[in-house]
C-alpha cells in the first residue's frame, strides 16, 4: 500500500478502534483481518494506543494506522511504533505539511469548503468527511463534492452499518470510517468478524 487511494480502497469500511487494553489487540485486528478488513485505524486517544499498533502490525494482513493524529509528536511516535497511514480529525496549516512531510497515505478531516481549499493548497484531495452525520451528513458532502469535483472522501463521524451503504453510493464516497464494527468493552471475536464480514461486502 503506497498511495492513500490504495487505503482506501483495501475495503468499503475503515474501523475506527478505540482499544484499552493492548490485550485486546490481537484478537480484535485477526478477527477483522478474517472478516476481510485489512485497514485498521488505532486512534489515540487511549494510553495503550501506540502499543495497540505495534501489537497489530504482527497480524498477518492488517495494514495497520493511526487515527486522531494531532501533533507532531505523535506522527513521530505512530509511524515509529509501524503506522502505514495516518489520520487526523482536522486539518492545519501547521500539521496538515508535517503529515504530509511523513510521506505516508495521510486523510485529513475536513467540514466544509474552507477545510477543503486548504487541503488543495497542500497538494491533497483525498480527505476524511468528519463529523460527517453533524456537518449536514450526505447532504452537506453532496454540496461539496459538487464544486471540489477532483476530491474524494471518507465520512466518519455518526456512520451505522444501516447507512453506510447511503453513503458509499455517492460516487464521492470512495470507503467511510466508523466504530461500530468494534463495540466497546471486552471484545467478542466472532461477533467482531461477523461485522466485518458484513462490512466487507457492502459496496457501490
Ligand atoms: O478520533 C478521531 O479522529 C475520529 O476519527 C473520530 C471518529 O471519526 C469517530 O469516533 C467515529 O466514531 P463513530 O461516530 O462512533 O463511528
Amino acid at each position: 500500500m503506497k498511495t492513500v487511494d490504495d487505503l482506501m480502497t483495501l475495503a468499503p469500511v475503515i474501523p475506527v478502534l478505540v482499544i484499552h487494553d493492548v490485550a485486546h489487540a490481537r484478537p480484535i485486528a485477526e478477527a477483522l483481518v478474517k472478516g476481510g478488513i485489512r485497514a485498521l485505524e488505532v486512534t489515540l486517544r487511549t494510553p495503550a494506543a501506540i502499543e495497540v499498533i505495534q501489537e497489530m502490525t504482527r497480524v498477518e494482513g492488517a495494514v495497520v494506522g493511526a487515527g486522531t493524529v494531532v501533533s507532531e509528536r505523535q506522527l513521530d511516535q505512530a509511524i515509529e511504533a509501524g503506522a502505514r497511514f495516518i489520520v487526523s480529525p482536522g486539518l492545519t496549516d501547521t500539521f496538515g505539511p508535517a503529515a504530509i512531510e511523513r510521506n505516508l497515505p495521510f486523510l485529513p478531516g475536513v467540514s466544509d469548503a474552507g477545510d477543503i481549499m486548504r487541503g488543495l493548497e497542500l497538494g491533497l484531495d483525498r480527505f476524511k468527511f468528519f463529523p460527517a452525520e453533524t456537518s449536514g451528513g450526505l447532504r452537506a458532502l453532496k454540496a461539496l463534492a459538487a464544486p471540489f469535483y477532483q476530491c474524494k472522501f471518507c465520512p466518519t463521524g455518526g456512520i451505522t452499518a444501516e447507512s453506510a451503504p447511503l453513503w458509499l453510493a455517492e460516487p464521492a464516497v470512495v470507503c467511510v470510517g466508523g466504530s461500530w464494527l468494534v463495540p466497546p468493552g471486552e471484545p467478542d471475536p466472532a461477533e467482531i468478524e461477523t461485522r466485518a464480514r458484513a462490512a466487507a461486502l457492502l459496496g457501490h
